[in-house]
Order: C-alpha cells, then sequence, then structure tokens
C-alpha cells in the first residue's frame, strides 16, 4: 500500500481562514447588540455567487449578523447612493460590502465612496485606499491584505525580502505592494507593460500573481525555493467539457521548485473572506472609538 505524505510546501488557506474567523468569534462573544454586515449585490452576477455565499458562512463562523441583499439591475445610480447614504446612518448596520461588477449603467467606484469609511469593510473607499500609503493598515482591501497574511504564513521575516508582485490592479497590486513595502519589504511591481516579467520574477523571494491569466506562471519564472502567492481565480473548461476554478499558476509545475505555493481553491480565497470579516471587526472598534456606536 503506498502512503500519500502531507505536502507541506502548499500553504493551506482554509486553516489561516480558520484561525482569523476563530480570533472574531473571540470578539464577537464578548459583544452584544452588535450590527449586521451588509452584502449587496447588483443585478444577477454569477462571478459573485461564491464570493457572497462564502462571506455568509465566514459571518456565521466568526458571529457576525450577516445579510445579503440584492438589488434590481435596473436600479439607478441615484437610488443606489441613497440606499447607501441611509445605510452610513443607519445604527444597526456595522458594514457594507458592494459586489463587483457592477452592470454598466452603474459607476460601482463612485458608489464606493459613497460608502463611509468606518463601515467600509472592503477597504475600498479612495479614503481607505489611501491611508495605505501611511502604513495605516487597519481597513485594507481583502485580496491585498490576505496575500500578505500568507507570506507571513511561510515564516519568512518580511524585513528586506525581495517580494515581486505581478499585476498592478487597484483593488489587488498596488495595495498589496504598499502593504508589503509597509512590512519592509523590497517590492518590485511588474505589469502588462514589463519588458520581461521572469526577469524580474527569477530574482524573488517571493512572488505573488495577479493577473487573471490561467497558467500564466510557469516553473522557469522563479527562483527554486520561492514563496508563490496565487491570487487569480480563472474559469476555464476542463478535458471533460467541465467548468473549473483554476489560478494563475501552473500549480502542479511550480510546486516542484517552489519552497511555498498556495493552491486555487483553498489558498487566497478563503483568507480574503477571513479578512474580511476582521475588517468588521476593526470597524467595529472604529465606530465605538468615535461614538457612533456603544
Ligand atoms: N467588491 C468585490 N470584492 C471582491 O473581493 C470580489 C468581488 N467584488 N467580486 C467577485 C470577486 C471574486 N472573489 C472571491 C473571493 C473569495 C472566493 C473564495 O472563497 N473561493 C474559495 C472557493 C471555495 C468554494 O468553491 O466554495 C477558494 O478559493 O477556496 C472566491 C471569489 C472576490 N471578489
Amino acid at each position: 500500500m503506498t502512503q500519500t505524505l502531507p505536502d507541506h510546501r502548499l500553504i493551506d488557506g482554509r486553516n489561516v481562514a480558520r484561525r482569523i474567523l476563530a480570533e472574531c468569534k473571540d470578539y464577537t462573544d464578548e459583544q452584544n447588540n452588535l450590527g449586521r454586515l451588509v452584502s449587496i449585490c447588483i443585478g444577477d452576477v454569477p462571478e459573485t455567487e461564491v464570493y457572497v455565499r462564502n462571506q455568509a458562512r465566514g459571518a456565521e463562523r466568526a458571529g457576525l449578523p450577516f445579510e445579503q441583499v440584492n438589488w434590481d439591475a435596473n436600479i439607478t445610480q441615484d437610488e443606489a447612493k441613497q440606499i447607501i447614504q441611509q445605510m452610513n446612518d443607519d445604527a444597526s448596520i456595522l458594514g457594507v460590502i458592494i459586489q463587483r461588477p457592477a452592470p454598466a449603467h452603474i459607476n460601482i467606484r463612485s458608489l464606493q465612496s459613497a460608502v463611509h469609511p468606518l463601515k467600509d469593510v472592503e477597504g475600498m473607499n479612495p479614503a481607505s485606499i489611501g491611508n495605505i500609503v501611511y502604513s495605516d493598515v487597519a481597513l485594507a482591501p481583502c485580496t491585498a491584505a490576505a496575500s500578505v497574511e500568507l507570506i507571513k504564513e511561510t515564516g519568512l521575516n518580511l524585513e528586506g525580502l525581495e517580494v515581486v508582485m505581478i499585476g498592478h490592479s487597484e483593488i489587488v497590486g498596488k495595495p498589496a505592494a504598499m502593504m508589503l513595502m509597509a512590512e519592509g519589504a523590497t517590492v518590485t511591481v511588474c505589469h502588462h507593460l514589463t519588458r520581461s516579467v521572469a526577469m524580474h520574477s527569477r530574482r524573488a523571494d517571493v512572488v505573488v500573481v495577479a493577473v487573471g491569466i490561467a497558467g500564466f506562471l510557469g516553473p522557469d519564472m522563479i527562483k527554486p525555493g520561492a514563496a508563490v502567492i496565487d491570487i487569480g481565480i480563472n474559469q476555464i473548461t476542463d478535458e471533460d467539457g467541465n467548468f473549473k476554478i483554476v489560478g494563475d499558476v501552473q500549480t502542479q509545475a511550480v510546486t516542484e521548485v517552489a519552497g511555498w505555493i498556495t493552491p486555487v481553491p483553498g489558498g487566497v480565497g478563503p483568507v480574503t473572506v477571513a479578512i474580511l470579516i476582521r475588517n468588521a471587526i476593526v470597524a467595529h472598534k472604529r465606530q465605538v472609538a468615535a461614538g457612533w456606536i456603544s
């Protein structure tokens, strides 16, 4: 009989998420009358289904009230903004999440700016994003924060660590680069105009990939022993015609070279959700400190 050994190169995101949620539960156990987390979807957006379902599950495990709200795809910008403003003033609402993408006629950035910074549990308000530049990272974009959390999970000391961030999106690449700098890492950011991504990534102690291209990062693009954080969520059709979610990394091949690697699913996704819940706890503390709630 052959026995399979656990692969210690794989970083188990579900385990990290469990730990974060348990810490949140310790906090909520001490509170009474916690406001609820409101998660908004505008129109039918299949991309957000898994995310919202896992938000509900995470909130439950952390002992936070949760409400999913579905707005009609035809809601106007004005109506949407008005409801958000009412939510800002509603003491029974702890935090607000607006799922991306939204229908084309909705200006999602403007809506996210309308969420009060103290209720911005996704860290998407320009004020929250701007605070990251000042190394004030309490309410950071969840996926960016998740990548920092997973790098810490390797045990590597972030001070002076060479990190290459591939991708420079507003919600992942740019904030992640800022947060990694705040931790003392030397950060290189690559993007679609970078001449040779491999030239940069092969030098790195840690490679973080968020480009949205299935199998983008191959084994020849990393230094042996490097840590690889895979942020991609790409839907592909496998040989049998079934839908499958894969990351931006050729996981199997890269695992043979990497020192650590995050799988998809089971890597960044669950930690993203756990950070969202942790942000809600931070928001609660800040709302209490600001005298909004007692
Ligand atoms: N404003 C906004 N912020 C987002 O962060 C955002 C968004 N809109 N729209 C949709 C995408 C998608 N997304 C996911 C997060 C976690 C999982 C996740 O938990 N994935 C599990 C899947 C496990 C399962 O299948 O149940 C995993 O990777 O293991 C998936 C998808 C966040 N997004």
